[in-house]
């Protein structure tokens, strides 16, 4: 059997683990996308729609707070308003108790509420939505405030609605489609407003009122556009780098670095919740003569196939395998006894021998591994798993070859689990 060279684009999907490398275990063809991507000047153009959905949640964590600081900027604005609204404008008496009514019945509680819940969860879907209504109903009520002050002799200028539309939509970092839709509404809205004007009233804008809102819309697309095009870039530059830092380029495993970093992020976790670990290394056996029999691209494409095995041996979201070079390969297993850790190693052996590749010269005849493992507590370093993992191997090499060791307590001492 000729070990295939497919890459691991085949949309196994795992749950969400404490790190995200193996999301970046992409095809080549995705990451000539992300570099075609990371130079675009297209702010309409989108990622494949598995990975656009990955930018939006990642762009909605990243943004959250700074919305949530947005959303306080007209709450503030409107409490202290009594300070400047009026020695600035002037309004009619009847007109501030209208606005005050508006301002502390409902937006204010609208924004601080949207404020409070994207503080707490920026990447929450309802405090984002929360976010989005509260502006429109901010632009909406100063509009038909623009609207009802015009009947009262009252002219609400400059365009209020405008700023809100700039700060929201450019500080708060809004999508460009969600941002087009509600420019859209809030020209509409104001045009209905100009339209259901009483008879014989003037229009609620001159022509430099509709001059200025021209200038804040235009400033407001530009704003988003830039946003969208400058996020979109830094998305795809980020799991470019992601990608070439953390993943094994043939295997499309994690890579040693990416291990290490995982083993930091789950010891942790583990010592949270009282867990253990299992941590293995897996080598192959004879794989120079592999090398030398066969050459190097068969060679290769065995290292391709045994990353497959393995990526699908670890497949619990906690659990990572990697490769760390050449052909040895490292395991953590998640809250994983040292007899459930010995059991499953020897399956991934079988499995191994199992796919039947040629290694011709040697006494089997066929590809096989050897693994060494050991069940840690939380607390041991990695290098100390390392070392311990690497004795046992080198046991299990010295005994034959095609068979798993585990460490036990007389080995390791008090670190082994
Ligand atoms: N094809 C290929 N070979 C590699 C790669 N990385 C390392 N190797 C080869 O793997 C071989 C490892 O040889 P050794 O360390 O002697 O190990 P071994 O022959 O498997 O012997 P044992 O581990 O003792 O069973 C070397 O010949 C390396 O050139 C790679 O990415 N592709």
């Amino acid at each position: 059997m000729s070990p295939s060279q497919e890459s691991r684009s085949d949309g196994a999907s795992r749950q969400a683990p404490l790190t995200d490398y193996e999301d970046l275990s992409r095809s080549a063809d995705f990451l000539r996308q992300l570099d075609a991507a990371s130079r675009t000047s297209n702010p309409l153009k989108r990622f494949p729609p598995e990975h656009e959905k990955r930018f939006r949640e990642d762009a909605r964590a990243k943004f959250g707070q700074a919305r949530a600081l947005t959303s306080l900027l007209p709450a503030l604005m409107l409490v202290t308003s009594p300070l400047w609204g009026q020695p600035l404008m002037h309004p009619p008496a009847g007109f501030i108790e209208l606005i005050r009514a508006f301002e502390f019945a409902l937006i204010v509680p609208l924004c601080l509420v949207s404020a409070w819940m994207l503080w707490r969860r920026p990447s929450s879907v309802i405090g984002e939505t929360l976010f989005m209504v509260s502006f429109l109903v901010l632009a909406v009520t100063l509009e038909w405030l623009r609207h009802r002050g015009i009947s009262m002799g009252f002219h609400l200028s400059p365009s209020l609605s405008s700023c809100v539309l700039v700060g929201f939509i450019v500080i708060g970092r809004v999508p460009l489609r969600e941002a087009a839709a509600f420019v859209a509404l809030y020209l509409g809205f104001m045009l209905f407003s100009d339209w259901v004007r009483e008879a014989g009233a003037p229009p609620v804008r001159n022509p430099v009122d509709w001059l200025v809102e021209g200038i804040f819309i235009g400033v407001v697309i530009s704003g988003a556009m830039w946003n969208e095009l400058y996020s979109r870039r830094n998305w795809a530059a980020q799991q470019l780098l992601k990608s070439l830092a953390y993943v094994d380029p043939l295997t499309k495993l994690p890579n040693r670095r990416a291990f290490e970093q995982h083993y930091e992020s789950v010891a942790r976790h583990a010592r949270r919740e009282y867990k253990r670990l299992f941590v293995a290394l897996v080598d192959m056996d004879h794989f120079k003569n592999l090398n030398d029999h066969h050459g190097h691209d068969y060679g290769d494409g065995v290292l391709v196939e045994i990353g497959l095995v393995l990526s699908d041996f670890a497949r619990r979201p906690l659990d990572m395998a990697a490769r760390l070079g050449g052909e040895e390969f490292a395991l953590v297993l998640y809250d994983c006894s040292r007899a459930d850790g010995l059991r499953r190693l020897e399956e991934l052996r079988q499995q191994v021998e199992a796919l039947d590749l040629a290694n011709a010269g040697t006494a089997r005849g066929h590809v096989t591994i050897s693994a060494g493992g050991v069940g840690v507590h939380a607390d041991v370093p990695l290098a100390e798993a390392y070392r311990m993992a690497d004795t046992v191997l080198y046991a299990a090499k010295r005994q034959g070859r095609n068979r798993t060791v585990i460490a036990d307590s007389a080995q390791a001492g008090s670190a082994v689990a």
